[in-house]
């Protein structure tokens, strides 16, 4: 399958900041978990790849588009939705005002077929009968998926999502998780997560950034699966431990090469993040 993103030696920095350092990527349709320490990247891998900022080296291509160029810049951001880390919002716009407002920007001229658009994907994030209110006052939730509905407008191919759940409440995340597993089908969505449940429960793919890098780039199972038969139980804390924590039932949980006769617990997506970024010698909180 050709991808839709296929990016080459990506370099950004930030001064003497290196927030992006080679990233090789490609991406095809369905949803990829973007994980990483604070600082790994992730919004900066993000912010070039919705053409907000460009790279310093390397390139990147969009369903064949190249942004290099002012018309290949224009064809990918016609081909993008983008979720931002803080969605720009006038509180003073109604839901519908806001979406029509971003699908001027998006070039549908057309103003019938746009209101139509803009309620379609107001129906489709579950906002139908609140277009009409102003954004002050909608929930944080409702609010995300306000944000969700302009990222969503003109149908894009590549959809880019900073951390969209954060801040929700279980009930909303889980909500919000729903509509992007919709919004993947069919469709390449990149989802930079702080939450190993989101990544475990949505993702097809998994790539995990630390240092301006990727690190990993595999499945769920694949990540898991690095921890299998490296996570255990024990009553005191193992100082021989990566990482090790107290559970609510009193007992510790640890992280990295149990001893002799340990106790062995099944192993979790976050089990195996954590050893990942260990491997890399970023080390991990305990
Ligand atoms: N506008 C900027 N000016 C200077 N440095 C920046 C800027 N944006 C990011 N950085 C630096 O680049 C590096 C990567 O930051 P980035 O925000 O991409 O990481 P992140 O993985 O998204 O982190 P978080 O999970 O905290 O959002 C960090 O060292 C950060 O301090």
């Amino acid at each position: 399958m050709n991808p839709t993103v296929s990016a080459s030696g990506l370099s950004l920095h930030y001064g003497r900041t290196r927030a992006l350092d080679e990233v090789e990527l490609r991406l095809t349709p369905g949803v990829t978990g973007l994980l990483g320490p604070n600082g790994a990247g992730k919004t900066t891998l993000l912010r070039v790849l919705a053409t907000a900022v460009p790279a310093d080296r390397g390139s990147f291509t969009v369903l064949g588009h190249d942004p290099r160029t002012a018309r290949g810049r224009q064809e990918v951001r016609r081909h993008l939705g983008y979720l931002p880390q803080t969605p720009g919002f006038h509180p003073g716009f109604t839901a519908f005002e806001f979406v029509d407002y971003v699908a001027i920007l998006k070039e549908l001229t057309d103003r019938r077929a746009r209101h139509r658009e803009v309620r379609r994907v107001l129906e489709e994030v579950g906002l139908g009968e609140v277009r009409g209110r102003r954004i002050r006052k909608l929930s944080g939730g409702m609010r995300q998926r306000v944000a969700l509905a302009a990222a969503l407008v003109g149908d894009p191919g590549f959809l880019v999502l900073d951390e969209p759940t954060v801040g929700l409440d279980p009930e909303q995340r889980m909500r919000f998780r729903e509509l992007i597993a919709r919004a993947g089908e069919g469709r390449t969505v990149l989802l930079s997560t702080h939450q190993t449940e989101d990544v475990a429960m949505l993702c097809r793919r998994v790539l995990v950034m630390a240092g301006g890098t990727v690190r990993f780039d595999g499945t769920p199972a694949e990540l898991t699966a690095r921890a299998a038969g490296r996570v255990w139980s024990s009553t005191e804390r193992d100082p021989g431990a990566k990482a090790g924590w107290r559970t609510g039932t009193g007992t510790f949980r640890n992280v990295g090469d149990p001893p002799a006769g340990a106790d062995l617990a099944e192993a979790t997506l976050e089990d195996g993040y954590l050893l990942v970024l260990d491997g890399m010698g970023a080390g991990v909180a305990a």
